[in-house]
């Protein structure tokens, strides 16, 4: 289609060269039983190696098996419910695809209404990362995983109970910190599994690629620079808390939300942002949206009332419904794709753990402008919506992978 993925640092890396979880003996699954709503159930087990060696994760953690229940989604490499006591779901993690490498994803906490939208959630936000990294040019694959509870409830023992459920998958799942979780929490999930991403906090990484995206798109929209541009900012956590500081930085004009108030009024306080209700910003006149806190916010009755030009945030998953895109070009208003915009993270992520310094992952990252870029000229000549050009880029790399 004429795209050019981003550059690759030139290293020439093997498919699936990330470290693995540790050598010595493996793990089987066990004999299938039936589990809860057809699924089925399987018990992981040790199984020593010639020399008496057992798989390095569960000889760390004192030799104690793991039982997962394995669930078939189609299209999906593996996903997998780890249960507590009660049959409550601790657990949920989506492998989606690895031909392009091992799949990273985030450790998301937070409470939903029900099993059946956190496993949605999940699948959504794995599969979305498959189509992230494709399009970002790296060689990980998309997976994801949750943690179905209030933040309140963290504790060691859960956050260890994740990270045997992740170890079940053999290294091929990478986790990283999401909504509710972070560095800290991610170590401590590094106790039972390897390999995790738990050095750095990739949000500033995700900010500087959205910040490169959004001048991309008001570029592209005819201004010359971001100088009293209208930014609304929503959601004041680790990615928009970054996003607002580099925006006032380039001379926005910025405004923010958050749900937790305090937040929101602190960020303005610090930066000279100035700070919203979080019902009316998406809808604020603005010459650019930036979604930084959950998915889904643009909604059929949203698009109608959206009075902003660009949006282009950090946020998985923005539209409620991938049609939304259409509705989005009819209306002229010019989307950045989610997964592309909010790639810095991953392009940050994928640097680290080859090693390369944080001056090639800053050129990397300012990527992801170029990127943006290219799709909303190719969207345009082509008479497609940017999440298609998008897809596409990452569906020829999946492709020839
Ligand atoms: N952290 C990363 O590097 C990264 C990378 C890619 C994508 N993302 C995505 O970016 C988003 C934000 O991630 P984060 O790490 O900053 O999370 P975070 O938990 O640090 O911040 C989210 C913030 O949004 C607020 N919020 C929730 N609902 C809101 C609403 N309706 N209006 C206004 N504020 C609201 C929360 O109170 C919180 O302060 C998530 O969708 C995440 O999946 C993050």
């Amino acid at each position: 289609m004429g795209l050019r993925a981003l550059p690759d640092d030139g290293r020439e890396t093997g498919r699936h060269d990330l470290p693995g979880p540790g050598a010595g003996g493996r793990r089987e699954l066990g004999r299938a039983r039936r589990g809860p709503r057809g699924t089925v159930a399987r018990r992981w087990r040790a199984v020593p190696d010639r020399r008496g060696r057992v798989p390095a994760q569960i000889a760390r953690k004192g030799g104690g098996n793991v039982t997962v229940e394995e669930v078939s989604v189609d299209g999906f490499e593996r996903v997998v419910i780890d249960r507590g006591p009660a049959g409550e779901a601790r657990s949920i993690i989506a492998v989606h695809d690895t031909r392009l490498g091992p799949a990273l994803g985030g450790v998301r906490m937070r409470p939903y209404p029900n099993e059946s939208d956190a496993v949605s959630e999940c699948l959504a936000l794995a599969r979305a990362m498959t189509v992230k990294a494709a399009a970002a040019g790296l060689d990980l694959g998309g997976g994801w995983s949750i943690i179905p509870a209030d933040t309140a409830e963290k504790t060691p023992e859960r956050l260890l109970s994740h990270g045997r459920a992740i170890a079940t998958f053999d290294g091929r799942f990478i986790p990283v910190n999401d909504v509710g979780t972070d560095q800290a929490d991610l170590r401590e999930i590094g106790k039972v599994t390897s390999p995790v991403c738990a050095q750095d906090d990739p949000s500033p990484w995700t900010a500087l690629g959205v910040a490169a995206g959004i001048k991309a798109c008001a570029e592209f929209s005819g201004r010359a620079d971001l100088k009293g541009a209208r930014i609304g900012v929503q959601g004041a956590g680790h990615v928009g808390s970054a996003l607002v500081r580099l925006l006032i930085r380039e001379g926005a004009d910025v405004t923010v939300s958050d749900v937790d108030e305090d937040r929101a009024v602190s960020l303005a306080a610090e930066t000279g942002a100035m700070a919203v209700d979080p019902d009316t910003l998406p809808t604020s006149e603005l010459d650019v949206f930036a979604p930084c806190a959950l998915g889904g916010v643009v909604t059929p009755d949203v698009v109608p009332a959206l009075r902003c030009r660009i949006i282009a945030g950090g946020a998985n998953n923005v539209l409620a419904t991938p049609e939304l895109a259409d509705e989005l070009r009819k209306r002229r208003i010019i989307y950045a794709p989610d997964f592309c915009v909010n790639s810095g993270g991953v392009i940050f992520l994928q640097s680290q753990l080859r090693g390369l310094s944080e001056e090639t992952a800053r050129d990397q990252v300012q990527g992801v402008g170029t990127t943006i870029s290219e799709l909303l000229a190719h969207a345009e000549t082509n008479r497609v919506t940017t999440s298609q050009a998008a897809n596409d880029l990452a569906q020829n790399r999946l492709d020839a992978a």
